[in-house]
């Protein structure tokens, strides 16, 4: 046993440092963690769960409007309690505050409640106490970015949002990625006015192009959309915040709300002064084993800037934790990591984009499908679903499958499963479907896009 106070110390209880606690202290290392701020990081607190509840509260009022073609009569026109949600999603994020630190307490992780920093080799301080540790690992998240635009405190984040006491009649919400788009469906669907202003010409980069397309026309029912548009300053005017646009017009709103991506949280930890190496974005530079350029301090999830989602932070987490303490050997594989984002409509993907498969393989076959849901044959809501797969003709493999409609997310999980299995488009084609569904599709489809190329 080593001389020091832990074998393994870790400094953040989001989902990557919780992950990392409870493996090592399941593997019999002495184990702290340090938290400053809510038990369960960013996911819990101000992401994915809140994030997904209030994106089923503003799904509820599309599923009002439908249900009149299924027969039922809603007696009055519905309101929405905006303060009631908030409430009611502030008691299960407490509750999920609470199993965090529960599931840390029973791992018999010791919790170390302040702001944690590296103090020296195997030295970490928290508040005026310090403890030593073997390993020290850095699973800190991020934060939000807002570009130094004049009077940009006026204007709110992801994090603010959640604390929202009352409903904005009016927003305007700034970029173009996973929690604009996630966002401007919320606050549309609870019946507040959204502009959306991106600086671009099509939303969610990174994705597929013609997803890209699909949904940057999709939102446009309902969101005024602003492409190409930058801010060139806020004001503040009595309660209103009043925008003046890149192209010089102005417009007053209840709200701004800005998400222009996020940065790994690196400030005022004292890494560089211990030699550890941050990148031009100041994420935390590791190796394949996620070790720092100072032996025995590990940095995973956010902090490292590879694939910022919670599913990613907990692989990497459980396979430091593992390698050290000896678990299962496991290797983070960063392909084919499926994603989605819970706008309206919902996205979600595995594997290559068109463009990048392409790229890496001379002969891709396309395969599409753009369709009306069944719901809304009856409810006749313009609403339709796309659906894509890229198949690499000479190994016949499926590598990229795309969606944009209900349940993409859901859909998807699967998809991947059979992707990471090396899935083969005939393997897909002598899967029986199950009907009728949306997902069925995806075995169903039999003749590529005239636009595949040779
Ligand atoms: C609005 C929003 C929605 C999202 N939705 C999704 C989604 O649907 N699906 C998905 O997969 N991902 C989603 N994400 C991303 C996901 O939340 C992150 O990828 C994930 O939380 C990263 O985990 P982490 O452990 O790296 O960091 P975090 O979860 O951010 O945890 C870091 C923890 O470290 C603590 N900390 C920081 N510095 C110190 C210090 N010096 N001392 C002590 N404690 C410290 C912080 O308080 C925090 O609790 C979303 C993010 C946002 C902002
Ligand atoms: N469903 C999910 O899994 C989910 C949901 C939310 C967030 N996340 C994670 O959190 C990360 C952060 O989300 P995000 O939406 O903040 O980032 P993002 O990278 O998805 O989007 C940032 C957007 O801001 C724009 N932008 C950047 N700088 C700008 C500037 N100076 N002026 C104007 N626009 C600017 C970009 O063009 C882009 O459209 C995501 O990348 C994702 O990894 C995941």
């Amino acid at each position: 046993m080593s001389t020091f106070e832990y074998d393994f110390f870790v400094i953040g209880a989001g989902s990557g440092g919780v992950r990392a606690a409870r493996t090592a202290a399941a593997l019999g290392a002495r184990t702290g963690i340090a938290e400053e701020r809510f038990f369960g990081g960013t996911c819990v607190n101000v992401g994915c769960i809140p994030k997904k509840l209030y994106t089923y509260a503003a799904h509820t009022r599309h599923d009002i409007a439908d249900s009149a073609a299924y027969g039922w009569h809603v007696a009055s026109e519905p309101t929405f309690d905006w303060s009631l949600l908030k409430t009611n999603k502030d008691k299960e994020i407490n509750r999920l505050n609470g199993i965090y630190k529960n599931l840390l307490n029973s791992a018999d992780v010791d919790i170390h409640e302040g702001h944690a920093r590296l103090a020296g080799p195997n030295r970490v301080a928290i508040g005026d106490r310090e403890i030593t540790a073997e390993h020290i690992l850095f699973a800190v998240g991020g934060q939000s970015f807002m570009p130094p635009v004049p009077g940009i405190e006026n204007a709110l984040d992801s994090d603010d949002f959640f604390e929202l006491s009352a409903q904005p009649t009016d927003v305007l919400i700034v970029g173009g990625g996973y929690i604009a788009t996630e966002l401007a469906g919320v606050f549309s669907g609870l019946g507040s006015q959204v502009t959306l202003a991106y600086r671009g010409d099509l939303l969610l980069n990174g994705f597929d192009e013609d997803i890209r397309s699909f949904f940057t026309d999709s939102i446009k029912s309902y969101v005024n959309l602003k492409l190409n548009s930058d801010i060139q300053r806020i004001e503040r005017s009595g309660d209103k915040k009043e925008v003046v646009f890149s192209d010089g017009t102005r417009a007053a709103f209840d709200a701004v709300l800005y998400a222009t991506g996020r940065v790994p949280a690196t400030a005022k930890l004292g890494l560089t002064d211990f030699g550890i190496k941050l990148s031009d974005v100041g994420a935390i530079i590791v190796d394949k084993n996620f070790e720092t350029a100072m032996p025995g301090v590990y940095a995973v999830g956010d902090v490292i800037d590879r694939v910022t989602l919670t599913p990613v932070a907990l692989a990497e987490g459980q396979a430091l934790a593992r390698r050290l303490f000896g678990g299962p050997k496991q290797q983070v594989s960063y392909d084919l990591i499926p994603a989605a984002v819970f706008s309206e409509p919902q996205i979600a993907t595995v594997g290559m984009t068109e463009a990048e498969a392409r790229s890496c393989h001379k002969n891709i076959d396309v395969y599409r499908s753009r369709f009306r849901p069944l719901k809304h044959t009856l409810t006749g809501r313009d609403s339709f679903s796309l659906m894509k797969m890229l198949v690499d003709r000479e190994s016949d493999r499926v590598v990229g499958m795309h969606m944009a409609g209900t349940d993409a997310a859901e859909i998807m999980q699967g998809m991947a499963v059979a992707l990471q299995a090396g899935a083969t488009k005939s393997q897909f084609d002598s899967t029986i479907g199950i009907h009728p569904t949306a997902a069925e599709e995806f075995v169903t489809m039999r003749t590529p896009v005239e636009d595949s190329t040779d």
